[in-house]
């Protein structure tokens, strides 16, 4: 049985930032993570964040794209080719251990199905991050990412969560035809300021790289938040942490933005 204060398996040690996918639309191309959060890490300065704290992921998209799939092979490792309607919402919890602090994921697996859309949005509140999935081989899928994540920033406040479009059912789709349908979703995910990933539950495809993304991204923009909390409160005014260009494309841009407004 799984506790809190169990100790993290080793395969969810992080002790690096994982690397993006693809270069022309990640959240930041830094090669390692925010000087500020290994400074706060090392000096065990981080707040909240750690042993008591759980982010909350909401994984959404069209039926059938392979969200359930997707978080089963992560955590659970297994693979069920059968298409088994996900009912409502399911979550699973995922234990980290990022740069030397506890770090827990609660990954909200919605369901597609239209029938069920109102039940699951009603658990879309409150998340970190907001993973989007389409299927590689429908580009009907994709087109209806921009709804789902207007639906989902409806329940969020666009300034603090986090974006990932995620292709799956990546081994169905042979290389040519592949490369025309990352073009247009990665000009997508730029629209939405989202980070793309392709992967494949079935193989196995980029799937552990991409929740290990997932959950150092969603650490690091947690502890910055909390870093900025604490600065706030020192000097009595909101000062924001300096971003450069190689930042996370997040905060005050998204309000901007023309997509899903
Ligand atoms: N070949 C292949 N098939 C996949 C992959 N991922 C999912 N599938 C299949 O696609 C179907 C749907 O997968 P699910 O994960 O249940 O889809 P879902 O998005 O959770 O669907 P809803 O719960 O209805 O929203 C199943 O038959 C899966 O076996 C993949 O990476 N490769
Ligand atoms: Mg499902």
């Amino acid at each position: 049985m799984m506790s809190v204060l169990a100790p993290v398996r080793r395969d969810r040690i992080i002790a690096e930032l994982p690397q993006c996918f693809h270069k022309e639309a990640a959240l930041h191309l830094r090669s390692s993570f925010h000087p500020q959060v290994t400074g706060a890490c090392q000096e065990q300065r981080t707040g909240t964040v750690g042993r008591f704290k759980i982010s909350k992921i909401i994984v959404v998209g069209d039926l059938s794209v392979g969200k359930t799939c997707l978080i089963n092979r992560f955590c659970k490792d297994t693979f069920d080719k059968n298409y088994k309607a996900t009912i409502g919402v399911d979550f699973e919890m995922e234990r980290f251990e990022v740069l030397g602090v506890p770090f827990s994921l609660q990954l909200w697996d919605t369901a597609g199905q239209e029938r069920f859309k109102c039940i699951a949005s009603t658990y879309y509140r409150g998340a970190q991050a907001i993973v989007i999935v389409f299927d590689v081989n429908d580009v009907a899928s994709l087109a209806h990412t921009r709804q789902w994540l207007a639906d989902a920033l409806k329940e969020n406040d666009p300034s603090n969560v986090i974006l990932f479009l995620v292709g799956s059912k990546k081994d169905l789709s042979p290389p040519a035809q592949y490369s025309l349908m990352e073009r247009d979703a990665i000009k997508v995910a730029k629209e939405m300021q989202a980070e793309y990933w392709a992967v494949s539950s079935l193989t196995g495809e980029n799937v552990r790289e991409f929740f290990f993304r997932v959950a150092s991204l969603t650490f690091e923009s947690s502890v910055l938040a909390e870093l900025e909390k604490s600065t706030a409160r020192k000097i009595g005014d909101v000062v924001r942490i300096h971003s450069t260009d190689s930042d996370l494309y997040l905060t005050a841009q998204r309000r901007k933005s023309k997509c899903c407004r």
